[in-house]
């Protein structure tokens, strides 16, 4: 659904991503690894049109995105959650998540929240009408993806969802993660370094280094040795 080729982008003059090459598939969870500062969120951040590219191709479902505005690739189903979150704290629950409606088109939208969102994420229903700066970071984060999924996008983007999240969050947001990447066909690419959460949740993965893509392949194969070569600091 999504192919990157000889991906090249940066800030100004400073080439972050030098020829960048990769792939999710429908209904696959990748994992995307690399030290601090090799790109991963300036690579998210050119996928969701944040950032333009300066060359190379991006593909997905089957057209070549190109200068297309933010708000233009959520409406074709890119959704993008952020280092950080940045869900809104004055807001309720209920308002956060209504405000993902809006990378629908207005006649898709709707004034309620649909069930299923609730199914993945119950504490969500249960504090419906607490505001978001009450939340713990755990909450907050299932927030913030919550919000992202109202939209039923075909392609999620998650930068570090695990950050800071306590062991039983993680875990709950890993298998929402694969039953939705199975259930919706959904494509998921995954920025995290916690690799554990990675390894048991993601089906492929790929390493970034020095602005390539330096390994790659099935998170069932993945040797330790090379992921010391390429991950160590
Ligand atoms: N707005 C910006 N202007 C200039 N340089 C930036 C900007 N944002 C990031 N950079 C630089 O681009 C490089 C890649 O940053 P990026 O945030 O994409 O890395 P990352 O792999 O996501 O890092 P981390 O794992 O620490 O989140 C870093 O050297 C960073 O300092």
């Amino acid at each position: 659904m999504l192919h990157v080729s000889h991906l090249q982008a940066g800030y100004d003059e400073t080439i972050i991503l030098r020829d960048v090459d990769f792939e999710v598939p429908k209904g696959k969870i990748v994992g995307l690894l690399g030290r601090n500062g090799v790109g991963k969120t300036t690579l998210m951040k050119v996928l969701m049109g944040l950032l333009p590219m300066k060359n190379g191709n991006i593909q997905y479902e089957g057209k070549k995105l190109k200068k297309e505005r933010p708000e233009h690739r959520a409406r074709s189903g890119i959704a993008y959650v952020p280092q950080g979150r940045e869900i809104f704290s004055d807001l309720t629950i209920r308002e956060n998540l209504l405000l993902g409606m809006e990378a629908l088109p207005k006649s898709k939208r709707s004034a309620n929240i649909p069930e299923e969102i609730f199914t993945w994420f119950p504490v969500l229903k249960e504090m419906i009408d607490r505001k978001g700066g009450d939340l713990s970071g755990g909450q907050q984060q299932q927030l913030a993806i919550a919000r992202a999924l109202i939209s039923n996008p075909k392609l999620l983007l998650l930068d570090e969802p695990m950050e800071g999240i306590q062991p039983s969050i993680v875990q709950l947001i890993q298998d929402v993660l694969v039953q939705i990447a199975k259930e919706k066909e959904m494509g998921i690419m995954l920025v995290e370094h916690n690799l554990d959460a990675v390894l048991s949740c993601a089906d492929q993965f790929y390493i970034l280094d020095r602005g390539r893509m330096v390994m790659s392949g099935s998170c069932d194969e993945i040797k330790e040795e090379d992921l010391q070569r390429h991950l160590a600091v």
